[in-house]
């Protein structure tokens, strides 16, 4: 069977979209590993399909390189809604779901082939903190550890062994570095569960980087430049200090799309 894709990417985290409207593709977990392989396959770090959903716009479903579902994913969720424009779905902006709850995304620009999203996100949950770390749920679940060298921090070392880390994250988790570089301005790396290298962004995560800055530096900024190895993300929120809650909760930046193409389920 003959399987149309596109490939767009976000801040240089890269995916492959798959509109699935019809249903005819069944996700199955080595197939999306081999498509995302990037020797032996299309070569992206995660997989999603959009599929029809009588109340709301679309439905979204995320799958990362090893074919393992992730419940959100920030840069592909921009992707996704620029997808949805390409194909003509929804108004300025769209409304879908995904499986961590509803999503809004405005299309804030679009010119050819790329544009620029604000991204609705879901209220962060399950904030706790340990010797050193942070830890809370913005869609997925985020580690979050602060260091004064970003550079010199062995992301992938230390990522492998904390994301699967499944005594103090029963879940497993993904592990983000953060250096605070001014008043509102952090830059992070991150490490993502169910990717095995150091991805250039992790939408989700730059959203955790962000709240966990503003809790630990018990600061008002509620707007953060978030810059990420691929490119710079904007996270803005609202904060109730009181009761430490964080809701409206918008991650901004850019989607473009890459290539399309056809595969054969055959060859996967
Ligand atoms: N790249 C992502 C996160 C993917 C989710 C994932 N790695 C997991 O928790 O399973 C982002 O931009 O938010």
């Amino acid at each position: 069977m003959q399987t149309e894709f596109t490939k767009y990417e976000g801040a240089g985290n890269d995916f492959i979209l798959i509109d699935n409207r019809d249903g005819v593709f069944t996700p199955d977990a080595a197939v999306i590993a081999r498509l995302c392989d990037r020797h032996f396959g299309i070569g992206a770090d995660g997989l999603m399909t959009l599929a029809r959903n009588a109340e709301i716009d679309c439905s979204m479903r995320y799958y990362n390189a090893d074919g393992s579902e992730g419940e959100m994913c920030g840069n592909g969720a921009r992707c996704f809604a620029l997808f949805a424009h390409h194909l003509g779905i929804g108004g300025e902006t769209k409304y879908f779901d995904a499986a961590d709850g509803l999503h809004t995304a405005r299309i804030c620009r679009s010119k050819g082939s790329a544009g620029e999203i604000e991204l609705g996100m879901t209220a962060v949950r399950e904030i706790r903190t340990g010797e050193g770390w942070w830890f809370l749920n913005t869609g997925v679940p985020h580690y979050v550890e602060f260091v004064d060298d970003l550079e010199s921090v062995d992301v992938i070392g230390r990522g492998r062994i904390i994301r699967r880390d499944t005594a103090r994250f029963p879940q497993g988790t993904n592990v983000n570095f953060v250096q605070v570089t001014g008043n509102g301005t952090i830059r992070v790396r991150t490490y993502e569960r169910g990717v095995e290298n150091e991805t250039l962004a992790c939408g989700t995560g730059a959203t955790a980087a962000a709240i966990v800055t503003n809790f630990v530096l018990q600061r008002r900024t509620a707007h953060f430049a978030v810059s990420v190895p691929g490119g710079e993300l904007a996270v803005r929120f609202s904060h109730e200090p009181e009761t430490q809650t964080y809701t409206d909760i918008c991650l901004t930046g850019p989607a473009r799309r890459v290539f399309g193409g056809v595969f054969d389920s055959e060859n996967f």
